[in-house]
């Protein structure tokens, strides 16, 4: 109840609802007591979500955080129902392009009833098919995941690709996962060009359009919602940067660094930097000329400080984690770099909670 109480608190601290917060105390009070928890209002499970963004230390993007939709989808907890609507999910926030910030609200627990799980980090996710020489093709971070997907009776492509979309793997509770394969023409995704290089064209790169958590429960008012899949935009970096550049993913400056025609024999050439930075606008550019939102990392500096400043004149905190504000590319080129910011509070809630282990 204290919980409960805090939420309801905040909640009718900030916004006007019908009822009083007395009146919706002694309600929410009653119910617990009779069924051993409580169900939100729509008005309560919007505005718990939105701050549960709000309050997301790790993330650049929450300047837009009251804009977030609200798909309430608590009466659904069967796994083929929450992959069904896990795939609307993405046609609805991709809409061809013009990304809208988006989360589903699957059940929550409840006594007695095991909510519904997505095991996927994100919806869309490439699979890393292990190969017989040891290496990895695909995605190398999800060689674990695709290697479980197949144990539960994947069939994966033949032959097996580099962008091959993984099934999504959805249990209720801690039951053995049930596979669902997502239809491509769900899967908004954007081959990749350079402004300059057409030799870029031939490396046949690609990457989806809509970056959906799919993991990380979201606990409002001592209510958790396991099943909760969120998405805003991507960041340029995030994909030129990290996903396609880091060692252990696809590990591709090397490859761009010889197409470049750079000395890779020593790091003092800094090939990396210019092939990474070659990478990030082919990413950019490729997004930009098929209309497909993506922030870069000069703008969303920008638009964190200002959410910041908003913050400070509203009278709450903003709690950032540094290393994960901070861009992985030119960061003392963006203000979020020079400056310190409010502690993360794990205790914070409403919130977005770190992924349950798998069992
Ligand atoms: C609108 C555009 C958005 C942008 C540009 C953005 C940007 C980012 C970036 C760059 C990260 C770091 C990711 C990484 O390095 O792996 C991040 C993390 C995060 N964002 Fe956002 N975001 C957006 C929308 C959202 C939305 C709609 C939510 C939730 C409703 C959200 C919640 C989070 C959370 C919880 C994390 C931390 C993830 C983790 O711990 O792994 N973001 N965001």
């Amino acid at each position: 109840m204290d919980a409960a109480t805090a939420f309801l608190e905040q909640f009718h601290g900030e916004t006007t609802p019908a009822q009083t917060l007395a009146g919706r105390l002694d309600e929410v009070c009653r119910e617990i007591d009779e069924t051993g928890t409580y169900v939100h209002t729509p008005d309560e499970l919007t505005f718990g979500a939105r701050v549960a963004w709000r309050n997301a230390a790790r993330c650049i993007g929450r300047l837009y955080w009251h804009s977030l939709r609200v798909r309430d989808r608590r009466g659904i907890a069967e796994p083929a129902d929450v992959a069904a609507e896990c795939v609307a999910h993405l046609r609805d926030a991709g809409r061809d392009g013009r990304i809208r910030s988006t989360i589903t609200v699957f059940a929550p627990d409840r006594p007695g009833e095991a909510a519904p799980r997505i095991h996927n980090e994100q919806l869309v996710r490439y699979a890393g098919h292990r190969t017989a020489s040891g290496q990895v093709r695909g995605d190398g971070r999800y060689a674990d995941f695709t290697d479980r997907a197949v144990e539960l009776g994947w069939e994966r492509p033949e032959p097996p690709g580099r962008f091959d979309v993984l099934p999504l793997l959805i249990s209720r509770g801690d039951a053995q996962p049930e596979l669902f394969e997502i239809p491509a023409d769900a899967v908004l995704e954007v081959a990749l060009h350079h402004p300059e290089f057409a030799w870029f064209t031939d490396l046949r790169l690609r990457w989806h359009a809509v970056p959906a958590i799919s993991n990380m429960p979201l606990e409002i008012g001592g209510i958790t919602y396991p099943a909760a899949p969120f998405n805003g935009w991507y960041l340029g970096t995030e994909i030129g940067a990290r996903n396609l550049a880091d060692a252990d993913r696809y590990d591709l400056l090397p490859v761009i660094g010889d197409r470049l025609g750079l000395d890779t024999t020593s790091e003092r050439t800094l090939w990396r930097d210019r092939a990474m930075l070659e990478m990030l606008r082919a990413v950019q550019h490729s997004f930009d000329s098929v209309g497909v939102t993506m922030a870069d990392h000069h703008t969303e500096s920008e638009r964190f400080l200002t959410h910041v400043a908003r913050e400070e004149i509203a009278g709450r905190r903003c709690p950032a984690d540094w290393s994960w504000i901070v861009p992985p590319v030119s960061g003392g080129l963006t203000k979020v770099y020079h400056r310190y910011y409010d502690e993360p509070d794990p205790e914070m809630r409403p919130a977005y909670l770190p992924p349950t282990p798998t069992p």
